[in-house]
């Protein structure tokens, strides 16, 4: 990972770059550029054996023109202010993409949680959960899972509200389980996301799927779903990592056996049905039709970029290259789908989920995966159009000029500025 890249202003500059594209006043993009307010916080909390731990914990709430500020909550011991700053940027403009009635936020506690208990876990979720209390709402600010976060926090999340608040609002939080208002197809909403935009990519290009090899960087949530469901449309998933390190097999790996082996042993590591291990840097510069990286920000630099060797990447994790990369693989021809447009399906079904939850009826999964394939491809051709129209060097720039000008709408037909 590349630390020094400040991924706050990383957001800064890719707002910056799109807006060379738009006739707005420079004082509007500034507004854009920066958090409304951000919560910092000290939680204490109780551990097992009667002492107390503090813990740091952050929520920003970027923008709200077009809604409630939306976005996940991330435990991981690199959570920081800036961090958080750039994540709920992006999520403003991941919901305008996708055009869904939020703004956006992000939060997190600097925490390793696989260091502690899961009855320490659940007082440190309900402390945050308190501390959050006077912020969120189903009107106003709603979070959901992130890295190494759940159902299970969701779930507690709600509760700790509802109870303090003395009222029923599953709408407050998304991504609970099934049981607790979630939705169905939650889960796997932002692997769908990634692959509904690998084969929109794909047929953009002109090019067969189901011939290409595929590397992927990280295997939670987004990874492990992004390729099993590319794999799915007949595409040779080729290696696959976590935070030990790769496995690889150039005849393709099982993507279902080896997130099996994941959940048995805690790493994709010593999966038996792989030829050989790599490390996290060999897997980003292999030989692939399309690279995957769906992990944490900064896994390629514009040093990493000249070796990748992937004709497209899709951006499962949220800001995974620099702005840097980004030059650099804009003139090698690469194709980047931005992380704003391939994990968005996570935060639309979130959004049919707070749908479900205030209509008190539930959506059949076929409905779920139709309105989510709908919104992803309408913004997958709002992008291409853009590019196509404005000419801009990459399929980011052009995501954030329809995005941007979508924000500007809102806020100048509310009469935000008379
Ligand atoms: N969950 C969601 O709905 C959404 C997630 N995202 C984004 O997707 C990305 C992943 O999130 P999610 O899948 O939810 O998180 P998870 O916690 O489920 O998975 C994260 C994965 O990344 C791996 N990882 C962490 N550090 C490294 C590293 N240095 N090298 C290789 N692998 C690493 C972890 O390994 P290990 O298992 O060993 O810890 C784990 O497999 C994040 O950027 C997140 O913001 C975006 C939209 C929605
Ligand atoms: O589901 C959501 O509301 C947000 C998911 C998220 O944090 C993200 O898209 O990065």
């Amino acid at each position: 990972m590349v630390d020094e890249v400040n991924p706050f202003e990383s957001l800064q500059e890719q707002i910056d770059d799109a807006a060379e594209y738009l006739d707005a006043d420079e004082g509007m993009i500034d507004r854009l550029k920066q958090p409304e307010r951000v919560l910092e916080t000290t939680l204490s909390v109780e551990m097992d054996d009667g002492s107390i731990e503090t813990f740091r914990a952050y929520r920003s709430e970027f923008n709200g023109d077009r809604g409630p500020y939306k976005g996940g909550i991330r435990y991981h011991p690199g959570v920081n202010r800036a961090e958080v700053k750039a994540l709920s940027g992006w999520m403003v403009y991941k919901c305008a993409a996708v055009d869904i009635p939020y703004g956006g936020g992000k939060g997190g506690i600097e925490i390793d949680p696989s260091e502690y208990s899961e009855s320490e876990l659940e007082r440190i979720t309900r402390t945050f959960a308190t501390e959050l209390r006077p912020l969120i709402g189903e009107d106003k600010d709603i979070p959901a899972p992130d890295v190494n976060t759940g159902q299970r926090e969701m779930d507690w999340i709600k509760d700790t509200y509802e109870t303090l608040e003395d009222t029923t609002e599953p709408g407050v939080v998304t991504g609970k389980s099934l049981d607790n208002g979630g939705s169905k197809g939650r889960v796997e909403a932002t692997g769908r996301s990634v692959s509904i935009t690998a084969r929109e990519a794909f047929e953009y290009l002109d090019r067969d799927i189901s011939e290409a090899t595929v590397a992927v960087q990280g295997y939670g949530n987004a990874g492990s779903i992004g390729a099993r469901l590319i794999e799915d449309q007949g595409a040779d998933v080729v290696a696959v990592s976590d935070s030990s390190g790769a496995v690889y097999d150039p005849d393709g790996l099982d993507a279902r056996a080896v997130k099996e082996h994941k959940s048995e042993t805690g790493s994709v590591v010593g999966y038996e049905g792989a030829s050989r291990q790599l490390t996290n840097e060999e897997l980003l510069t292999l030989d692939v039709d399309i690279l995957v990286p769906a992990a944490l920000e900064n896994a390629i630099d514009a040093d990493l970029a000249e070796d990748v060797s992937a004709d497209v990447i899709i951006e499962a994790a949220n800001g995974p290259l620099t702005p840097d990369a980004d030059d650099v693989l804009a003139d090698r021809d690469v194709y980047v789908v931005p992380d704003i447009l391939a994990n968005a399906g996570g935060v639309t079904v979130s959004y049919f989920e707070w749908v479900q939850n205030r209509q008190r009826f539930g959506w059949t999964e076929q409905r779920v995966n139709e309105e989510l394939e709908r919104l992803v491809t309408d913004a997958f051709d709002a992008m291409t159009t853009a590019y196509e129209e404005r000419g801009t060097p990459n399929f980011r720039t052009a995501m954030y000029t329809v995005s941007i000008q979508r924000v500007l709408d809102a806020a100048e037909k509310s009469g935000l500025f008379p």
